[in-house]
């Protein structure tokens, strides 16, 4: 605020002249206390003669303090105005702004007053920081120019302040000898611009006689050099400082891969566990570069060497596989050479099987032609139950042949005997009777005609050889239900190679009539 400010601008007054000359200029005056001290312009001439000396050549003073009323009334209005016009007038050669004389009277604009004391303060701030930043680094003593000399008149503010700065080395002076221990090497903060380096050495040489000029750029340059290298050499040891920080982060980065590296190797091989604690106190002792370096080249060797002798170890399991599937390869080779050789024999035996079927057929049932085309078979019933058996007419059976006995007739006439393809008593099974016509039942898949039927008196036992006992069984089971069966038997045997469609139908021929018995309609009589 304002009255901060003002505040500030007078205590640096007050700093800058002594307490004794700023006694009418209290340390936080109001509005009027600062105008009214400030108005003979006493105090800012003495502080801008402090800054700059010589600012104002003369100012007016009245050395009886006592004569002094506290408002400078005891001078002339003249007087007053001649210290703060002289005043004006060298903060103008500095650069600096200014105020209307009108400011510090009653009414005026005191905030540009205080304004302009801030400024001159920032001035003598900046001008001494430059001072010490000079000495600082080089000695330069020796004042031979006017700092108007190089202050030109309402020049920006800060283009003064750099300008002053660079003045400040000129009018101090440099003989050639003093200026070999200019130190160019500012501090990093330096101010000066690269304008202002060149207006130094500008001035420097322009009151130079030629001949000191290549001493004088000899030893400027000499001392830029050895700057340069000075700065370059911080710059490298910076760059190391970054570059040890960043190989221990490396490192630290390089400690978990070797933590795994490690477990591996443990796992691999239990002679490697050195590996494994060499690893860990390497992590544990990271003290410096190098022999972090050395100890994760260690490492390194050691995993490579783990890896050449795995990579090792595979290649001579690969030989073995390689070998393995060699001798498998000529081994399934000489099988499937086997193989084709059996199934060539196979081929060539398949190709023969029609025709040795054929032939085995034909053969077959040749034999059932020499057996008899026609076939007779005789069957004797046994006596049914309560009949006397005593009464039987046979006299004697043998495998073909059959002997009656006529009771009426006498002598050679009595005994008659007859011959069949097979004879039958009174205790043959079903199963017997059916084995002679077994063979016929083959013929008829192979495309022969055949009919076999039952002939004789009524009761002698033509339905129960052809079908069976009223009461089924498995063994009463006569040649009809044995023949299908074997028909389907023999058929499922040949579905690879036949296929047979099988029909039945059941005819009944009584008093010359035929009948249709699964005719389920009204009895149809054929006379076919
Ligand atoms: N080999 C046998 N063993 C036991 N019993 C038999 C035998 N043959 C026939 N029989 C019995 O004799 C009786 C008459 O037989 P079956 O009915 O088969 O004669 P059939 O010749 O068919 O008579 P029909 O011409 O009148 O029909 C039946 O009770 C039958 O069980």
């Amino acid at each position: 605020t304002l009255t901060v400010r003002r505040n500030e601008a007078a205590n640096w007054l007050r700093r800058t002249v002594g307490v004794v000359c700023a006694k009418n200029l209290a340390e936080e005056p109001s509005e009027e206390e600062f105008r009214v001290g400030l108005r003979n312009g006493i105090i800012l001439c003495n502080a801008v003669n402090k800054i700059q000396p010589g600012t104002v050549p003369k100012v007016v003073e009245v050395h009886s303090v006592s004569t002094i009323p506290s408002d400078g009334s005891a001078l002339c209005a003249y007087q007053y105005f001649e210290n703060v016009r002289n005043f004006l007038t060298g903060l103008q050669d500095l650069g600096l702004p200014t105020f209307e004389v009108s400011d510090l009277e009653k009414g005026g604009q005191g905030v540009r007053v205080v304004d302009c004391v801030l400024a001159l303060k920032s001035f003598a701030e900046t001008k001494k920081l430059g001072k010490q930043s000079l000495f600082k680094h080089g000695g330069i003593v020796k004042p031979s120019m006017s700092a108007k000399c190089s202050v030109r008149k309402n020049e920006p503010f800060m283009k003064a302040m750099t300008r002053s700065h660079s003045a400040e080395l000129l009018r101090d002076g440099v003989s050639p000898e003093q200026t070999l221990g200019l130190d160019c090497s500012l501090e990093p903060a330096e101010t000066i611009t690269s304008d202002s380096i060149r207006m130094l050495v500008q001035t420097i040489i322009s009151d130079k006689k030629p001949e000191e000029v290549p001493l004088l750029v000899e030893s400027l340059l000499s001392k830029v050099i050895h700057e340069f290298e000075r700065r370059m050499a911080n710059q490298n040891d910076l760059m190391d400082e970054e570059d040890h920080e960043s190989v221990t982060n490396h490192v630290k980065t390089d400690e978990e891969d070797n933590s795994c590296v490690t477990n591996n190797v443990k796992m691999d091989d239990e002679d490697h566990n050195s590996v494994g604690s060499t690893g860990d106190v390497s992590a544990a002792g990271l003290v410096n570069g190098d022999s972090v370096a050395k100890e994760i080249q260690a490492m390194a060797d050691i995993h490579f060497e783990l890896q050449k002798k795995q990579i090792q170890d595979m290649k001579s399991n690969i030989c073995t596989v390689k070998s393995g599937i060699e001798q498998f390869k000529l081994q399934y080779s000489e099988d499937l050479a086997k193989l084709g050789n059996h199934l060539r024999t196979i081929s060539h035996a398949a190709s023969g099987y029609h025709k040795v079927l054929e032939e085995n057929r034909k053969l077959y049932n040749q034999i059932q032609d020499l057996r008899g085309n026609i076939r007779v078979y005789c069957r004797v019933r046994p006596f049914l139950p309560g009949k006397v058996s005593s009464s039987s007419s046979v006299a004697g059976i043998e495998d073909r042949t059959i002997t009656l006995m006529t009771s009426s007739k006498q002598g050679k006439d009595a005994r008659k005997s007859f011959t069949f393809n097979r004879v039958f008593g009174p205790l043959a099974t079903q199963a017997e009777v059916f084995v002679d016509m077994q063979p016929l039942v083959r013929s008829v898949l192979d495309g022969y005609n055949v009919c076999i039927f039952a002939y004789g008196q009524t009761g002698s036992g033509k339905t129960f050889t052809m079908s069976g006992p009223k009461i089924l069984t498995e063994e009463g089971l006569g040649v009809n239900y044995r023949a299908l069966n074997d028909l389907f038997d023999i058929q499922a045997q040949r579905r690879d190679t036949f296929c047979y469609e099988i029909s039945v139908q059941m005819m009944e021929i009584y008093n010359e009539q035929v009948r249709d018995l699964l005719h389920s309609g009204p009895n149809k009589k054929d006379s076919k």
